[in-house]
């Protein structure tokens, strides 16, 4: 089976260089220049497990103009916000009998992968796999090799042949994929999840490990777990797990999974990039609001994140020296004014 990667940040580079080195064809097409690039020159991926040991893997990696390899299987993972431009840039080299396989965090995603495959050819899915992209061409692998785990399903709910085939090749990789038959059960799991601990960890700038220790984490994690289930069972969404479950997961993943990982959404934030929690929190908000429930707390730390967004790029010299200039505007008017 042939893969390409459409979007080969950190995630796309873990997949993908975990399925090249168990023995499958992979492409990786990203729209980052300075990726592409930097891959290229440097002749593959720099790639370390928690920070350890850091080797070259050789990797074929194209702009989407330049590419038409007929993968089988095309993995995207970006972020959600640039999703629609890298698809339509990619449109050029998709075919009828490709399927589409995503774990992308957060909710949106899958409206606009079927503008280009039909349900039948959609496989959504969740990855509790820690990756962070040091810089251009330098990925750090969090965890031990084997650790973490990808839920997937298809969007029929109608596992065929070709699913399973892609999750025999999972498996060789070392990716310990689960099948489920509950599909957005299943991505709205992940959201859960993505709300209490990306969210938190993201806004006090804190690891997994880090968070879980907290006194305080309990209290918070249970207070959006629950206004989350409060909002999938008003829409009618079966969640894979029971709230006591999905708190329990998060101190597992946080504990033992992932410790030392600080969440994709921080390292938004710490690029200065746009963080995903308008299809995090704001998508439990918004889902609530369709069924009369306010999901309050998720709109709260939304817009607590995007305060953060707005004041980790503000420029505090700059403001200071406006407010003191316009102070001396005002006192030289004044001092005019009563002459
Ligand atoms: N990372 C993780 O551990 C996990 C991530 N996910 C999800 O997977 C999807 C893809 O995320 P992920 O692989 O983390 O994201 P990427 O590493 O792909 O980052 C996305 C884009 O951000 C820009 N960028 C990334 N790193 C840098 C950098 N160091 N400096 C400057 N720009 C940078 C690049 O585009 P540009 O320059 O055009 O902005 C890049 O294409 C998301 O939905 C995410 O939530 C899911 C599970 C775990
Ligand atoms: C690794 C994990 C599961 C941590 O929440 C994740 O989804 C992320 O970093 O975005």
């Amino acid at each position: 089976m042939k893969y390409a990667v459409l979007g080969s940040g950190a995630m796309g580079l873990r997949l993908g260089v975990l399925l090249q080195e168990a023995g499958f064809d992979v492409d990786f097409v990203d729209t980052w220049e300075k990726q592409v690039e930097t891959i290229r020159s440097q002749r593959g991926v720099y790639v370390s497990r928690d920070g350890q040991h850091k080797r070259l893997v050789p990797v074929n990696v194209y702009y989407p103009e330049e590419y038409n390899g007929q993968a089988d299987v095309l993995i995207v993972f970006t972020k959600q916000y640039m999703l629609a431009d890298l698809l339509e840039r990619c449109a050029h080299f998709f075919n009828d009998k490709q399927y589409a396989l995503t774990c992308m965090n957060g909710m949106g995603h899958i409206e606009k992968l079927n503008q280009y495959f039909p349900s039948d050819r959609v496989i959504g899915g969740t990855a509790m796999i820690g990756t962070v992209l040091n810089q251009a061409g330098d990925v750090d692998f969090i965890g031990q090799k084997g650790a973490g785990s990808v839920n997937l399903a298809n969007q029929t709910e109608q596992p065929d042949e070709m699913t399973h085939q892609i999750i025999s090749d999972f498996k060789t990789a070392g990716l310990n994929p689960t099948l489920t038959d509950n599909f957005t059960g299943t991505l709205m799991a992940k959201v859960v999840f993505n709300s209490v601990v990306n969210t938190l960890c993201t806004m006090f700038k804190v690891r997994m490990g880090e968070f879980i220790q907290a006194p305080t984490t309990r209290a918070l994690s249970v207070q959006l777990i629950d206004e989350a289930y409060d909002v999938c069972e008003r829409a009618g969404i079966k969640l894979l797990t029971s709230r006591q479950e999905e708190w329990q997961q998060v101190v597992t993943v946080s504990q033992t999974g992932n410790p030392l990982h600080f969440p994709s959404m921080y390292q938004d934030l710490s690029n200065g990039r746009e963080t995903e929690v308008d299809y995090i929190n704001g998508y439990i908000y918004d889902l609530g609001k369709k069924y009369n429930y306010e999901a309050s707390t998720h709109n709260f730390l939304r817009n607590l994140v995007h305060l953060t967004e707005f004041t980790d790029k503000f420029d505090v010299n700059g403001f200071i020296n406006q407010v003191l200039e316009d102070d001396k505007a005002s006192e030289q008017k004044a001092a005019a004014v009563s002459q």
